[in-house]
């Protein structure tokens, strides 16, 4: 066995009741010291992958192992793993050094161990010297960091963060964002981050799980995500883009908006249907003449370091475009793009 591998689902089933699986058949594996992320809409089954992890939930059916050894049945305090949850379920009426020494005072470790350890994990979240400190005089993004040090007092070998940003306002969040993947970094342990958020799975993960209605649509590093989606569904949820209906003619010929286009994709059954993805930053806004496509603008919208364009072809498809470039309300306009720029995706998976 591979021995980066730390936990391992095989054909994970997860039912409540008689309803239908919150988690579908889920097979993955998760290695040793990278940063995950676990993306996707509301009710997908994110936290219940990480309940499972945790040990508070039990899979209906498949199993789960940790290092090779199957731990279904393992308690959660059994588990070399800690949760940071959303709220970030502090003891209010306990100090920072308390709340973080929490866990250790439990196993019963001696006081000066304690006393280092916790001085350790306050230090790492930047936090040395607020030990005496009450939960509410702590601001969000402090009382965030205490979240994260109670968790990483105990050297677990997962940490499991349950969309743990959400609370923050915008700046905060972004900058917890550095902080968060620097500090996975420091410790060389496994992250597992869950959020709805892709610019967020983007900016911090080695690789995401795209998930949706208990399936695993697609996993990848972001740059395999953002650029090659596999359907619909993920291209749609990582980010703006233009998703066309379309048939692939042959290798590398594709057929859309009337109109055939050299790709680069292969191995499509002959006049299969697919759908396309062009990326809005992949279009480039030139003259009815010289473009591939000919639309005209239905709105501009100047976003600071470009103008978004909203334009309609002649059967009606409406195409995104961000452009450095300017263009007037009613105009007709040429786009151009490269074969590398048209995504071919098989139609299925998604909505
Ligand atoms: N204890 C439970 N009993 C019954 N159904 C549950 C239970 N816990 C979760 N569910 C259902 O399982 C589905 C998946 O829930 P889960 O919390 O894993 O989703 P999520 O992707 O984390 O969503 P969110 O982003 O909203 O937190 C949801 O439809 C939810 O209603």
């Amino acid at each position: 066995m591979d021995d980066r591998v730390i936990i391992r689902f095989d054909h994970v089933t997860k039912q409540y009741d008689d309803d239908l699986p919150v988690l579908d058949d889920v097979s993955f594996e998760i290695e040793r010291g990278k940063f995950y992320t676990l993306l996707g809409p509301s009710g997908c089954g994110k936290t219940t992958i990480l309940r499972l992890i945790a040990g508070f939930i039990e899979p209906t059916k498949g199993d789960i192992y940790f290092h090779g050894k199957r731990i279904n049945n393992v308690p959660a305090n059994k588990r070399q793993v800690n949760t940071v949850f959303q709220d970030y379920a502090l003891f209010p009426h306990l100090n920072v050094f308390e709340n973080v020494a929490f866990g250790l005072r439990i196993k019963k470790m001696p006081m000066a161990n304690i006393e280092r350890k916790v001085k350790e994990a306050l230090r790492f979240v930047n936090l040395e010297g607020y030990e005496q400190r009450a939960i509410h005089e702590m601001s969000g993004g402090q009382r965030q960091r205490v979240a994260i040090a109670r968790a990483i007092v105990n050297e677990p070998e997962v940490l499991l963060l349950d969309e743990p940003l959400s609370a923050l306002d915008l700046k905060l969040r972004t900058e917890m964002q550095y902080e968060l993947r620097e500090l996975q970094r420091r410790l060389g342990i496994t992250f597992i981050f869950v959020t709805h958020d892709q610019e967020e799975a983007l900016a911090m993960s080695d690789e995401i799980f795209v998930l949706n209605k208990g399936k695993i649509e697609q996993r990848g590093t972001p740059k395999d995500i953002y650029d090659e989606p596999v359907n619909r569904f993920v291209a749609d949820f990582i980010g703006e883009s233009n998703i066309i209906a379309g048939t692939m003619i042959d290798d590398f010929v594709v057929e859309f908006a009337n109109q055939q286009f050299t790709c680069v994709d292969h191995g499509f059954a002959k006049n299969e249907r697919v759908d396309i993805v062009i990326r809005p930053e992949d279009l480039e806004l030139t003259t009815v003449e010289r473009g591939k496509l000919r639309v005209r603008v239905d709105s501009v919208l100047f976003r600071g370091v470009h103008y978004e364009l909203c334009c309609y072809d002649a059967y009606g498809n409406e195409w995104l475009v961000h452009s450095t470039k300017k263009a007037e309300i009613g105009e007709e306009i040429g786009l151009h793009f490269e074969p590398e720029a048209i995504h071919v995706m098989k139609q299925s998976g998604g909505e």
